[in-house]
């Protein structure tokens, strides 16, 4: 999907929701865990329930790869699943030497290789260019490179300050724009770091950002709206636990729909400051 395609998803569904897979077995309903593949069940019901607002799904690969052999498979069947006019994300936090990160990107984006073809995948940048440039090679395809993540740890080297000055998240902003562009790379920046989105706006304005850690870590969408968006929105802004455990019954997807849609009318007020 190129970034005016997915513009144009945001105008049509008013919403700039990327609903996250987190799919634990330990978590989903007791009346699934019977079926052949519970994590496929459940995660096609979401996907029924919130397609209709929602413009992007997050399956973050740990949930999947932790039950071996099963987990890959039923995250290959979700991405088929996954409606052709939504992004979909690959959330593995990968990157490597560059033969080695050569094969991590075969893995999302090769689906003759893997049967499996995301839009995008997030990679770490602290190997270098040599770690990223392979998943880059992929026509039509995105990195999402880990900038100013939402978590705690983030101040352990994430706010380092470099003897250039510089913060060592936005050296990251920086220097990566020498191996992409705002038509194949995006950035992690948690929903809990809005005190940095005007700063990281003046060293990325046209960037697409994705932003985890509203919901269930407690980030504001308003303020993430207010100092991210730019005119093409700019935005993907990813909840998991607050939609898909919204309730632990037979009414999961209904509750799961009812969140999304709470979300998604948030959004379409913000929209209309651009
Ligand atoms: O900085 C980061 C990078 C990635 N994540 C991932 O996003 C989701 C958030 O889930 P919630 O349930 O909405 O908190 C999850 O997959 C994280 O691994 C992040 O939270 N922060």
């Amino acid at each position: 999907m190129t970034k005016a395609e997915l513009f144009e998803q945001i105008k049509i569904k008013k919403s700039y929701l990327c609903v996250g897979l987190d799919t634990d077995i330990k978590k989903i309903p007791e009346h699934l865990l019977g079926l052949e593949d519970p994590i496929f069940e459940f995660n096609k019901a979401i996907i029924d329930a919130t397609s209709e607002f929602c413009v992007s799904y997050k399956p973050n690969i740990a949930f999947y790869e932790a039950l071996g052999p099963r987990g890959w498979e039923s995250l290959r069947k979700t991405l088929d699943y996954i409606p052709k006019d939504c992004f979909s994300i690959a959330d593995a936090k990968r990157g490597d030497i560059g033969n080695t990160s050569s094969l991590y990107a075969r893995a999302f984006f090769d689906e003759t290789s893997s049967g499996m073809s995301f839009d995008s995948v997030t990679v770490a940048p602290y190997m270098g260019a040599d770690s990223v440039q392979p998943f880059l090679e992929f026509k039509n395809k995105w990195v999402i490179l880990l900038a100013l993540t939402s978590n705690v740890g983030s101040q352990d080297f994430e706010f380092s300050e470099l003897s250039s000055g510089q913060k060592l998240f936005e050296k990251v902003l920086e220097k990566s724009q020498e191996w992409g562009n705002d038509e194949n790379m995006m950035y992690v920046v948690g929903a809990t770091q809005t005190e940095s989105l005007v700063g990281i706006r003046k060293i990325v304005p046209e960037h697409f950002l994705l932003i985890p850690g509203v919901g269930a870590q407690g980030g504001s969408l308003e303020e993430v709206s207010k100092y991210g968006m730019n005119s093409t929105c700019g935005l993907l802004v990813n909840s998991s636990r607050a939609i898909i455990y919204a309730s632990s019954g037979e009414d999961f997807a209904e509750k799961a729909r009812i969140e999304t849609q709470k979300v998604q009318a948030e959004m379409e007020i913000c929209l209309d400051w651009i």
